[in-house]
C-alpha cells in the first residue's frame, strides 16, 4: 500500500509512539464494551453493577478518552510533517528542474496534486488511525467468537472471504475511476485559468465567451458523470457489506440451532458479537473510498516526484561553485548548437546548428522576423534549452553536464514572458536608496517604491514593469546580460535612453549584452547584428556596416 509505505517515511520512535497509542485506545474501546457487557448481564440478574464495575469503567473511559486524543493529535503532526516535507520537496525539485521539464508537467496538474491531494490526505489520516482502533477491536471480538462458537467463526471468515473478492473487483474500478477524476480535475484548473487570464477577450466576444463556457461546462459534466460513477462504486460496497452481513447471520440463526449441535441457547450471544464484528469491519470498508482515494492522489504526488528526480537537477550551491570558473571569461563561444522542440519529430521546429563568439564587453542583436527563432537561440544560448547536439565553450573550456548551472550564472535576463517578483530576492542586502535612485531613472518614482525589501506595487502597465524587470537585472550586476523585446512596449523615450544610453553603458562596464529587437533604427548601437531565418543564420553584419546605411 502506497498510504503505508507513505507513513513508514516517518521516525520510527514517532511511528511506535502513534502506533503504540493507538493500540492502548483500541484496547480501552474493547474493554469499554465488555465491561458494558458485564454491568448488562449483572443488571439482567436483578443486581446492581459494583465499585469495580465503576472503577473498571471510568478507568476505561479516560484510557480510551485520552490515548485516542493523544494517538489522533500526535498522527496528524506525523503526517502533516511528512506532507509537508513531499510539498517542499516538490517545490524544491521543480525550482532546480530544467525549464521544459517544469513546462512539460502542467499548471493544473501540479497544482491539483500539490494544493487539493495533500488536503485530502491530511484529512484522511485520522480515519486511517480509527480504521487502526477498528481492527483492533474487531481482533479482540473474533478472540469472543471463536470463544463462544468456532462454527460461527469460520463462517464469518468465509463471509469475509467471499466479500473480499467482489471487494477486489470494485476496488480496481473505483481506483481506475478516481485517476480519471483527477486528470479531468487538472484539465478543468486549467479551463478556469483560461477563463481568468482571457477576462478582457470573453467580455468582449460573446460567441467565444460561449464557446469557452461549452468546453468547460463540457469538461465540467464529464467530472460530474465520473463522479457518479465512483459514488455507485460507494454504494455496491455499503451494499456488499449488508449483503454478506444478512448471508452470514440468515446462515447462522437459521441453519445453527437446528443443525450445528450446541447452539441453541448460545444463539442469542452469538448474533449480536457477530453484528458487531461485521459492524466494525464495515465501517472500515465503507471508509475506504476515502483511503482509495488518498492513495490514488497519493500516487499521482509521488508519481510527479519521481519525474523531477529522473531528471538532473543541481542546487544552487554547487551551481555557484561550478560558476567561478566562467566568472573572469573572455569568450564564449557557440559550436554547431543545435536544439529541436521535439526531437522525435523531424518536422518539428529546430534552432541551429548555430556557430557564433561573442565576447566580453560586446553587444549583439539577435534580429529576424516572428518565429525566426530568436527567443529560442536565447534560451540555448543561455543553457535553458539542453543541446541536442554542438556545444558551448568558454575561453576554451567546454560547458557540460553539471557545470551548465554555474554557466547560467553569468546571465541576466528579461525574456519576454519574464516573471517580475515582488521583491529581489537573492539581493537581501541590497542599498534601498540605489533602488530608488533606479527606479527614477527609469520615470517610475511616482508608481512604484521599494519599501522594507520590496516593491510596494506592481500594478503597473507592461513597458513599466519591463523597466522594473530591468531594474532587477542590472541590480544582478551579472557579466552578460540577455534583453527579448525588451524595448517592444516602450515609449519613444524609454526605447531612446534604452538603445542610446543603457545599452552602451553596459557596454562601457565590460559587460556582454546579447539582445533581440525588431528596431532597425537602433541596429547601428550594435557590435554586430546576427540575422535569423528559420532557426539558422542568414547573415552577420557589423554595427558600423548598418550606420551606413
Ligand atoms: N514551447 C514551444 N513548443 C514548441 N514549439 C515552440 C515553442 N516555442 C516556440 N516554438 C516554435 O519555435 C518557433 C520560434 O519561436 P521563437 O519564439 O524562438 O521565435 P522568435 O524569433 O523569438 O519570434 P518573435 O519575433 O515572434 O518573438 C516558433 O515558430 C514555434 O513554432
Amino acid at each position: 500500500m502506497v498510504l503505508a509505505d507513505f507513513i513508514r517515511e516517518a521516525e520510527p520512535r514517532q511511528l511506535r509512539a502513534m502506533l503504540g497509542l493507538t493500540l492502548v485506545a483500541g484496547l480501552a474501546n474493547a474493554s469499554l464494551i465488555i465491561i458494558v457487557t458485564n454491568v448488562a448481564e449483572t443488571v439482567s440478574y436483578g443486581l446492581r453493577p459494583s465499585l469495580l464495575h465503576w472503577i473498571t469503567f471510568l478507568i476505561a473511559f479516560g484510557l480510551y478518552y485520552f490515548a485516542n486524543q493523544i494517538a489522533l493529535v500526535r498522527s496528524m503532526e506525523v503526517i502533516e510533517d511528512l506532507l509537508n516535507r513531499k510539498r517542499l520537496g516538490i517545490a524544491d525539485k521543480l525550482r532546480k528542474s530544467e525549464l521544459l521539464v517544469a513546462d512539460s508537467l502542467g499548471r493544473g496538474r501540479l497544482y491539483n496534486l500539490v494544493a487539493k491531494e495533500t488536503n485530502h490526505l491530511s484529512v484522511t489520516f485520522p480515519l486511517v488511525v480509527d480504521a487502526i482502533q477498528q481492527m483492533v477491536l474487531l481482533g479482540i471480538a473474533l478472540v469472543y467468537l471463536l470463544y463462544l462458537s468456532p462454527a460461527a467463526f469460520v463462517v464469518f471468515l468465509a463471509t469475509i472471504g467471499m466479500s473480499a473478492l467482489g471487494y477486489k473487483v470494485i476496488d480496481r474500478r473505483f481506483r481506475g475511476i478516481l485517476e480519471l477524476v483527477e486528470r479531468m480535475q487538472a484539465q478543468m484548473l486549467d479551463a478556469i485559468v483560461d477563463i481568468l487570464r482571457g477576462a478582457k477577450e470573453l467580455r468582449l466576444n460573446a460567441a467565444k465567451s460561449e464557446a469557452v463556457a461549452a468546453a468547460y461546462r463540457k469538461r465540467s459534466d464529464v467530472l460530474e458523470r465520473l463522479l457518479v460513477r465512483s459514488v455507485e462504486h460507494w454504494v455496491s460496497l455499503i451494499l456488499l457489506g449488508s449483503l454478506s452481513t444478512f448471508l452470514m447471520l440468515g446462515v447462522v440463526a437459521f441453519l445453527f440451532p437446528a443443525y450445528v449441535t450446541g447452539h441453541k441457547t448460545i444463539i442469542f450471544q452469538l448474533i449480536p458479537v457477530l453484528l458487531f464484528c461485521m459492524g466494525t469491519l464495515w465501517k472500515t470498508v465503507a471508509q475506504s473510498p476515502m483511503f482509495i482515494r488518498a492513495e490514488v492522489g497519493l500516487q499521482s504526488i509521488l508519481k510527479i516526484d519521481e519525474e523531477l528526480s529522473a531528471t538532473s537537477s543541481i542546487s544552487p550551491d554547487e551551481a555557484r561553485l561550478h560558476s567561478k570558473a566562467f566568472l573572469d571569461f573572455s569568450t564564449i563561444s557557440f559550436n554547431e548548437i543545435q536544439f529541436s522542440y521535439d526531437r522525435t519529430d523531424p518536422e518539428a521546429y529546430t534552432v541551429g546548428p548555430l556557430n557564433l563568439t561573442v565576447s566580453r564587453g560586446e553587444v549583439v542583436f539577435l534580429v529576424g522576423g516572428n518565429g525566426s527563432g530568436k527567443s529560442t537561440a536565447l534560451r540555448m544560448m543561455t543553457g535553458l534549452y539542453p543541446l541536442h547536439s554542438g556545444w558551448i565553450g568558454v575561453d576554451d573550456a567546454a560547458v557540460a553536464g553539471k557545470a551548465v548551472a554555474g554557466y547560467r550564472e553569468l546571465f541576466s535576463s528579461v525574456f519576454v514572458d519574464f516573471h517580475l517578483f515582488d521583491r529581489l530576492y537573492g539581493l537581501e542586502d541590497i542599498d534601498p536608496g540605489r533602488v530608488n535612485r533606479l527606479i527614477a531613472e527609469m520615470g517610475l518614482a511616482d508608481k512604484v517604491s521599494f519599501e522594507d525589501g520590496k516593491f510596494n506595487q506592481l500594478h503597473l502597465s507592461t513597458g513599466q514593469r519591463k523597466r522594473l524587470a530591468l531594474i532587477a537585472a542590472v541590480l544582478e550586476d551579472r557579466p552578460v546580460y540577455i534583453f527579448d523585446e525588451w524595448s517592444a512596449e516602450q515609449d519613444v523615450h524609454f526605447r531612446e535612453f534604452f538603445y542610446n544610453s543603457f545599452i552602451p553603458n553596459l557596454r562601457r562596464d565590460g559587460k556582454l549584452v546579447i539582445a533581440t529587437s525588431h528596431d532597425e533604427k537602433y541596429w547601428k548601437v550594435a557590435d554586430r547584428i546576427v540575422k535569423l531565418d528559420l532557426g539558422r543564420i542568414e547573415w552577420i553584419k557589423s554595427g558600423s556596416e548598418w550606420e551606413d546605411r
